[in-house]
């Protein structure tokens, strides 16, 4: 979250106690040797593929905190993680479940 310097903070040991599980049951995985999540997406077509990318990168936008992603045909990969601390932060929780919700058809 931000502090008074406006600088974006890690997630806590505490935070990440609570909120991986969740993430962890919605097949989000850790990323090894880097702070940071990752996701695959499979849809019907191309077309679902990108509409879901439309809807993500309109939220990253507005949030201002956007996702490292690729896309084939119908697949996008998704990972997450803050550049500005270098590591997990409440704004990538916050863009997975947002992303999650957009996943769905
Ligand atoms: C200048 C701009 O506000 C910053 O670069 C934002 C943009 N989107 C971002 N996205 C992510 N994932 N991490 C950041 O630190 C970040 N910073």
């Amino acid at each position: 979250m931000h502090t008074l310097a406006g600088k974006i903070q890690s997630l806590t040991a505490e935070e990440r106690e609570h909120l991986l599980p969740l993430l962890r049951n919605a097949q989000w995985v850790e990323v090894v040797g880097r702070d940071a999540i990752y996701k695959e997406f499979i849809f019907k077509d191309f077309n679902q593929a990108f509409g879901f990318m439309s809807r993500v990168a309109l939220q990253a936008e507005k949030m201002d905190h956007h996702p490292e992603w690729f896309n084939v045909y119908n697949k996008v990969q998704i990972t997450l993680s803050t550049h500005e601390c270098g590591g997990l932060s409440q704004r990538d929780i916050t863009l997975a479940t947002f992303i999650d919700q957009a996943s769905v058809f």
